[in-house]
């Protein structure tokens, strides 16, 4: 698969259609529709086709913003952030062209692992803050950042997938729809909210990704909004986790959204410094037989 300027790249500018692609089996299914696996017949390029059905667009009057999320989308260029190579229609579907990530998603593996290492964490949250800092940039906020739209490269990169629309799979934690659990306190107390938002989030992703569970699961949405307002943020003895790594948690999982660490600091972290492994952005930690 050549991976320089892939044939997919917009500057094609070419009209797709559905007969240029082989589909193969279902990533997927959603309210909206479905993901299939396709290959690019003249180029072989591998790639995720979204396939949406217009009737259920208008059905949930998501076009707005289903264009908008599609703008920010092709736009957004950086190595943690799923590609959206183009999109094309026919007469009841609409067709989304992204990247393929070989290795699915991230919340399997670690529901399969219980909880990753202080290393995989660390990297985890190292290429989530630098495609934070890229996003915001750009003027984009609250990507919606949860492990069940994070997804893993050939090389084990984390991808961020999702287009902040939401296509519930049905295999997806039922919880997903609606949970509050990644919500920062201003979100569920339905005030004005800024891009310190998504620092919160990494902090329960930093907390589920080393003991396993979000930091303020319950057993009802309401308790939950209580212990998220409280901030109700306890640590478990096991499995055993650095002080350093609690240190970083307790300084995003902060009410104040002033004074939550900010992305920069976060990369500078001792926790990060310490367990992340830096050539994870750009994906060549395999081939340099640095540990995965
Ligand atoms: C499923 C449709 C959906 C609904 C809601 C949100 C999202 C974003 C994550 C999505 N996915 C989406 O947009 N997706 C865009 C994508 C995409 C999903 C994807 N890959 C996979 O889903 C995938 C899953 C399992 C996989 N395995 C290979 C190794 N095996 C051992 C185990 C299985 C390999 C690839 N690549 N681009």
């Amino acid at each position: 698969m050549s991976s320089q300027n892939p044939p997919l790249d917009e500057n094609s500018k070419r009209q797709w259609s559905v007969e240029d692609f082989e589909i193969g089996k279902p990533l997927g299914r959603g309210k909206f529709g479905r993901v299939y696996v396709a290959r690019e017949r003249h180029s072989k390029y591998v790639v995720a086709l979204k396939i949406i059905f217009k009737e259920q667009i208008k059905k949930h009057k998501i076009d707005h913003q289903l264009m908008r999320e599609m703008e920010i989308q092709t736009n957004l260029r950086h190595p943690n952030i799923l590609r959206l190579y183009g999109w094309f229609h026919d007469a009841d579907r609409v067709f989304l062209i992204l990247e393929y990530a070989h290795n699915g998603e991230l919340y399997k593996e670690l529901r399969k692992r219980g909880h990753l290492s202080e290393k995989h964490a660390a990297t985890y949250i190292l290429s989530l803050t630098k495609a934070l800092a890229y996003c915001h940039e750009k003027h984009v906020i609250h990507r919606d950042i949860k492990p069940e739209n994070l997804l893993l490269d050939h090389e084990g990169r984390l991808k961020i997938a999702d287009f902040g629309w939401s296509v519930q799979s049905t295999n997806k934690r039922h919880t997903m729809c609606g949970t509050l659990d990644y919500l920062a306190p201003e979100m569920v107390e339905n005030k004005a909210h800024d891009y310190t938002v998504d620092n919160w989030t990494l902090g329960i992703l930093c907390y589920e990704f080393l003991y396993g569970v979000p930091p303020f699961e319950a057993e009802s949405q309401l308790d939950t909004f209580k212990r998220i307002i409280k901030v109700d943020l306890s640590f478990p003895s096991t499995p055993s986790v650095s002080l350093d790594a609690k240190n970083l948690i307790s300084r995003l999982l902060v009410k104040d959204s002033a004074r939550r660490l900010s992305l920069q600091k976060i990369m500078e972290h001792p926790w990060i410094i310490k367990n992340a492994n830096p050539m994870a952005l750009c994906g060549i930690s395999r081939h340099l037989g640095l540990p995965e």
